[in-house]
């Protein structure tokens, strides 16, 4: 029986949040779409959804199902996962998620904190930073779906609630768990609903972890998670585990499938020209999913292998990306280049790949719903953030990358971890 239900609004998103529960000694699940039969074994269960970029009222209604499963299974806490990157639009669907959830556990106030250190997102003053630059100046500014424009995370949540949003400032999470849990006092009695809470390192996340221990509801990203499974523990509800992350032994050859944008995907792809096949698909000469997906059949004949891998990516530099949405609109776009991407992992794995790495969350997530997938394992990381998982019912091994994340030689490296 799960004690922490978690609700993930992506599927690298997921991978990433299970990577670190399990790093911190809880085993866990993560399931493709709303559980519809009993929860599988494990100390946290995270259910994956596509509503990142879905329509607000079909976000919340998944949302809400999601929670309805997992405290039906339960789950004694909830647990909003949204990206580091706080992606959302001006409507959401990171607010009305929020709110909804919030009703529905009658929770009244919750942390919003996406800080990840360790893939150099932290907050300060409330203004969230990628590396050393601010969120808007990251690259996150040009994302196909969601562009950040504002890093000032209590305006952008703001926009997109009717609940008060204020801060925990840096002043107050360096001093530790009691001066968080007074400012969350703070905040909820000046009508509050949200609090932004400045994170920096990880000992500031596991100082708001402890501080967020009777909270129904937590949101945030993975990194705020690795607070939480000692929670538990000190209620005696999770006993010291080993080994959490094994996966049976990898086979079949191998491949990465690449559908995100992010400037760190473009260099993962850069670097990997220089090592192994590369098929770079024109998505503008060629807008149309069953003839992309035809030229990669005709170009991966005779090229798969077990030694290294096979590189098929989508990926296109800002002005491409704004060409095509032009011509086709926003959400064609990405539903196109997804439908292909989708196709191209079918047709890997019907061919005899047995390690697919996917890069890109939307991308993750139309290729996971193709191969009939409903449960993910997770193995061990490669880099932070990017567990190895094993796919059930399709006995294969992927790795869903965020786009954002993992170093330049991650498309070469994860098929040696
Ligand atoms: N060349 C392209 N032109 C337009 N959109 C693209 C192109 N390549 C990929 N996309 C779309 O961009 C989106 C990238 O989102 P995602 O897969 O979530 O990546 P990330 O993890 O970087 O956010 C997807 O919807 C994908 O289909
Ligand atoms: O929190 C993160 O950055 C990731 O876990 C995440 O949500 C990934 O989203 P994509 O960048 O769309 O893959």
């Amino acid at each position: 029986m799960p004690i922490l239900g978690c609700i993930a609004d992506d599927f690298t998103g997921a991978t990433d949040l299970a990577a670190m529960l399990v790093a911190h000694g809880m085993t866990t699940v993560q399931v493709i779409g709303v559980p519809q039969g009993p929860l599988p074994e494990a100390d946290a269960v995270v259910v994956a959804l596509k509503s990142r970029t879905a329509p607000v009222k079909q976000a919340v209604a998944e949302s809400l199902a999601a929670c309805e499963a997992l405290l039906a299974g339960g789950a004694r806490q909830i647990f909003f996962k949204y990206c580091s990157t706080f992606d959302s639009t001006d409507e959401g669907n990171i607010g009305p998620v929020a709110d909804a959830l919030m009703r529905r556990l009658h929770a009244g106030f919750a942390i919003a904190c996406p800080a990840f250190p360790a893939n150099g997102r932290s907050i300060y003053q409330g203004h969230l930073f990628v590396g050393d630059k601010l969120l808007n100046e990251s690259g996150m500014e040009n994302h196909p779906l969601t562009p950040m424009r504002d890093a000032n995370l209590v305006r952008v949540l703001s926009r997109q609630t009717d609940g008060g949003v204020g801060l925990v400032p840096f002043s107050a999470v360096d001093q530790g768990e009691a001066a968080i849990r007074r400012e969350f006092h703070r905040l909820r009695d000046a009508g509050r609903r949200y609090a932004i809470v400045d994170a920096v390192t990880d000992s500031h996340l596991h100082a708001i972890g402890c501080a967020c221990a009777e909270h129904a509801l937590v949101t945030g990203g993975s990194g705020i998670a690795m607070g939480l499974p000692e929670n538990f523990r000190l209620q005696g509800l999770l006993p010291e585990r080993e080994n959490a992350d094994e996966l049976p032994e990898a086979r079949g050859t191998m491949a990465v499938v690449a559908g995100s944008c992010s400037r760190a995907t473009l260099a993962q792809i850069g670097m990997a020209r220089d090592h192994v096949p590369v098929l770079e698909l024109d998505a503008l000469a060629t807008p149309d999913a069953a003839a992309l997906a035809a030229q990669a059949r005709e170009w991966v004949r005779g090229k798969l292998s077990e030694e290294r891998p096979v590189v098929i990516a989508a990926s296109a530099p800002p002005e491409k990306v704004a060409a095509l949405q032009e011509k086709l609109g926003r959400e064609a776009a990405g539903v196109l280049v997804e439908e292909a991407l989708a196709t191209i992992a079918a047709d890997l794995v019907a061919a005899g790949v047995g390690q697919l790495v996917v890069a890109g969350g939307e991308t993750s997530g139309a290729v996971v719903q193709r191969l009939g997938v409903t449960a993910l394992r997770i193995g061990p990381q490669i880099d932070p953030g990017v567990p190895w998982t094993y796919a059930e019912p399709a006995g294969l091994h992927m790795a869903l990358k965020s786009g954002n994340f993992g170093a330049r030689d991650f498309f070469l490296k994860a098929f040696s971890a």
